[in-house]
């Protein structure tokens, strides 16, 4: 273990794969059953609203001529993080947990970091890829139980992408705080170096093969960052 970080700040923003969840988890269990029944619920739900807005989205941005189905999987293969792919795995993620294929999963490190500082009083707020319905099944879908109450809120790319700093001052006036006061949590460093941009303290998380980068203070584990928190008014 290295040494203790120590942080003061007013709320948390955490990404999820990669930082408090195992990204091959993600990777190897929940993208294959994607994979495997995407184009069968996208089928069958032709006509709706919600799917034909992911189509549609799906098409430009895989550009002309291309098949936005055959498109998504693409994306999916190679982990690109398209919002209408994330939009699309969400709702199908919705029948995984329902079956039991899967449920969501939180470093048991992590877990009780969040556990104590909501009991502290920080609010903690998510910011990740995967759209605002999938973060939520994952926290109320988790094999530590359901989550959801850990968390003020969620944003995902709809506020931005996640390695644009303005994306970072959105969430912050959102929240309503200053950046300086928001801290984040990632795996990915141009999601760090992004943040930091917007005036965000941040801290680089090392889990599975994630290097190590001289830019940023870092943890394996949250066992070793300390949040002073504001002592409770008398
Ligand atoms: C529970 S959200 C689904 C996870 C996911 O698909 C994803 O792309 C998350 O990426 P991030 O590193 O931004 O949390
Ligand atoms: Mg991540």
């Amino acid at each position: 273990m290295t040494d203790a970080l120590t942080f003061s700040p007013d709320v948390v923003l955490l990404d999820i794969e990669g930082t408090i969840s195992s990204q091959s988890y993600v990777v190897d269990v929940m993208y294959p059953y994607v994979r495997d029944h995407l184009p069968g619920y996208l089928a069958a739900r032709r006509g709706d609203p919600v799917i034909e807005r992911i189509l549609a989205d799906a098409a430009a941005l895989a550009g002309p001529g291309a098949d936005p189905v055959e498109a998504m999987l693409g994306w999916l293969a190679e982990d690109k993080k398209a919002p209408p792919l994330k939009k699309a795995q969400g709702l199908i993620w919705e029948a995984g947990y329902a079956e039991g294929a899967f449920r969501g999963h939180i470093y048991e490190d992590a877990h009780a970091a969040l556990v104590r500082w909501r009991a502290a009083g920080v609010p903690l707020f998510i910011f990740s890829s995967g759209s605002v319905q999938a973060q939520v099944q994952f926290f109320e879908n988790n094999a530590a139980g359901d989550l959801r109450g850990l968390f003020s809120g969620h944003f995902d790319t709809d506020i931005g992408a996640k390695v644009e700093t303005e994306s970072y001052r959105r969430i912050a006036a959102a929240i309503g705080v200053a950046p300086d006061r928001l801290l984040f949590f990632s795996d990915n460093p141009r999601e760090l170096v992004a943040a930091t941009a917007a005036g965000l303290p941040v801290v680089h998380v090392l889990r599975e093969d994630v290097a190590s980068d001289p830019r940023f203070p870092e943890i394996r584990s949250f066992e070793e960052v300390t949040l002073r928190t504001a002592p409770a008014a008398e």
